[in-house]
């Protein structure tokens, strides 16, 4: 196909985007290049366009920050999956090495639409050795073929992969205008979504058996051994048809609109999704923040009694404390307001404490190294928190509360705390919640809330039998 073969007006516009690529190509160094080409899209919805961004390669990816950044991707141009030791700093390395490699050839396209290294990690460094870790690697790192992106009314498409020639320039100039093309002319997925999640609940109660671990916890963090831990509890739903995650990630926009939804698809058979309420970091121009987000309250309690409760407030605490001292061994010099605001997602409030610094120069993965895990998902002290989790929880965290998101070619990058989520693989779907022990958390309590936030799930599903994950409000918070 040459330019010609499109209509006058666009030509002109192909014409350019050729020339401009061509440039780049001449300006390389060394032999082979990952080119990277863009074109602005109108403001198509990634969610709602996802499924007409197909690749030969199966990995999808969504992050909808709407109305703040939303991006979908799909399959990959090149990618790293690892396990063990030193993962940040080598998912760090491979971001550096992958990103320095790509030679911009649409120089005009804006911050949204810049390259970008996705990435998500397990909550362990090693699977255990009981339990498998479900196939999941301890950071998977992908540079997609196709990214789409949208923030504000803007929208843009971008296309990755490799260059030998000259011809392989435009062979993929004309690949992304043809799919530019094809997006704008095609509807949207339709609204309503038509499919609804048909499943039951797997047998096996988490309630009994989160029970004892509940009860070991408690005595930990009363007698001391812990100043607090986070245990998880894990719902298994046996599905009777393939699960789509789009529509409840279409629908978790309406009801838990401050969170970012995030989907991490490795092929048609395993999704890995949520709707997060948490940053565990965020770098842009050289700014940094990290929320700290601990102590939760259901619909039915007033956002007050939550600030006025001592022990959540001392529990929130921990978290705040936690950041800033990490921040400050890196030699930074954190910021936060002296009191915790309130932070509404769906039918939960949180205190929540935006933590900011000057990061100039940092690198997003080794702050992520040094945050991950916070208190809020793991526990204090860390190390002795990570060890009983361990031996305490009956199942593998794999993503659950691990660090979710991506890096940009500018060093920009926002990682998110994998929670409020589901793993879907085969024909069953997994949900793990989890909620802060500290002294003076008083048992029932505890399950109701995670019981509560296993609904949020939940509910988007049309399940067959009574479900242990139903809403049940919570005892009052005591003081
Ligand atoms: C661990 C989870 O949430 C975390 C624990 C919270 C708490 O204990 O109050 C609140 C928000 C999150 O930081 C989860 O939702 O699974």
């Amino acid at each position: 196909m040459s330019a010609a073969s499109f209509p006058s007006s666009m030509a002109m516009r192909f014409g350019d985007r050729l020339q401009q690529a061509l440039q780049a190509w001449e300006q390389r160094q060394g032999e082979d290049c990952v080119m990277s080409l863009a074109v602005p899209i109108g403001g198509l919805d990634p969610l709602r366009h996802l499924p007409g961004l197909e690749s030969c390669d199966p990995f999808r990816f969504l992050w909808d920050g709407a109305p703040g950044l939303s991006l979908a991707a799909s399959g990959r141009c090149h990618h790293l999956d690892l396990a063990g030791p030193k993962r940040f700093e080598l998912a760090q390395r491979f971001c550096d090495a992958t990103l320095g490699r790509v030679l911009e050839g649409s120089p005009d396209a804006p911050a949204q639409a810049r390259s970008r290294i996705l990435l998500a990690f397990s909550f362990f460094e090693q699977p255990s050795e009981q339990q498998p870790q479900g196939g999941i690697p301890s950071v998977q790192a992908v540079l997609p073929r196709w990214q789409l992106s949208r923030q504000g009314r803007q929208g843009w498409l971008r296309i990755h992969g490799v260059a030998h020639e000259a011809e392989d320039v435009r062979l993929l100039t004309e690949t992304l205008w043809l799919r530019a093309e094809q997006l704008q002319a095609q509807p949207p997925q339709p609204e309503p979504w038509p499919d609804t999640v048909h499943g039951s609940l797997r047998p096996g109660d988490w309630e009994s058996r989160y029970a004892s671990a509940l009860e070991r916890g408690l005595e930990l963090v009363t007698h001391g051994e812990l100043h607090k831990l986070v245990l998880a509890v894990q719902q298994s739903i046996q599905l009777s048809a393939p699960l789509n995650p789009l529509p409840l990630l279409d629908r978790l926009r309406h009801q838990q609109a401050g969170s970012c939804r995030f989907l991490w698809q490795r092929d048609a058979q395993d999704s890995f999704f949520g709707a997060s309420p948490e940053r565990l970091l965020s770098l842009r121009n050289g700014q940094l923040r990290s929320d700290a987000l601990a102590g939760t309250a259901g619909r039915l309690e007033t956002g007050e009694s939550l600030l006025n409760s001592e022990k959540d407030r001392r529990e929130h605490e921990l978290v705040v404390q936690a950041i800033t001292d990490h921040l400050k061994s890196l030699g930074l010099t954190p910021r936060r307001p002296r009191r915790p605001q309130l932070a509404r997602h769906g039918r939960l409030t949180h205190l929540h404490t935006p933590i900011t610094a000057a990061g100039e120069g940092q690198l997003p993965l080794a702050l992520a190294g040094a945050l991950h895990p916070t208190p809020a998902v793991a526990g204090l002290p860390r190390r002795q928190a990570m060890g009983w989790l361990r031996s305490l929880e009956p199942f593998e965290r794999g993503g659950y509360a691990a660090p979710i998101g991506w890096i940009d070619s500018a060093g920009d990058a926002e990682l998110r705390v994998a929670i409020r989520c589901g793993h879907a693989h085969g024909s069953q779907l997994d949900l793990t919640a989890g909620a802060g022990l500290v002294r003076g958390s008083v048992a029932e309590r505890e399950l109701q809330e995670v019981a509560l936030k296993l609904t949020v799930l939940a509910d988007q599903l049309d399940l067959q039998s009574g479900s242990g994950a139903r809403e049940r409000p919570l005892p009052p918070l005591h003081g």
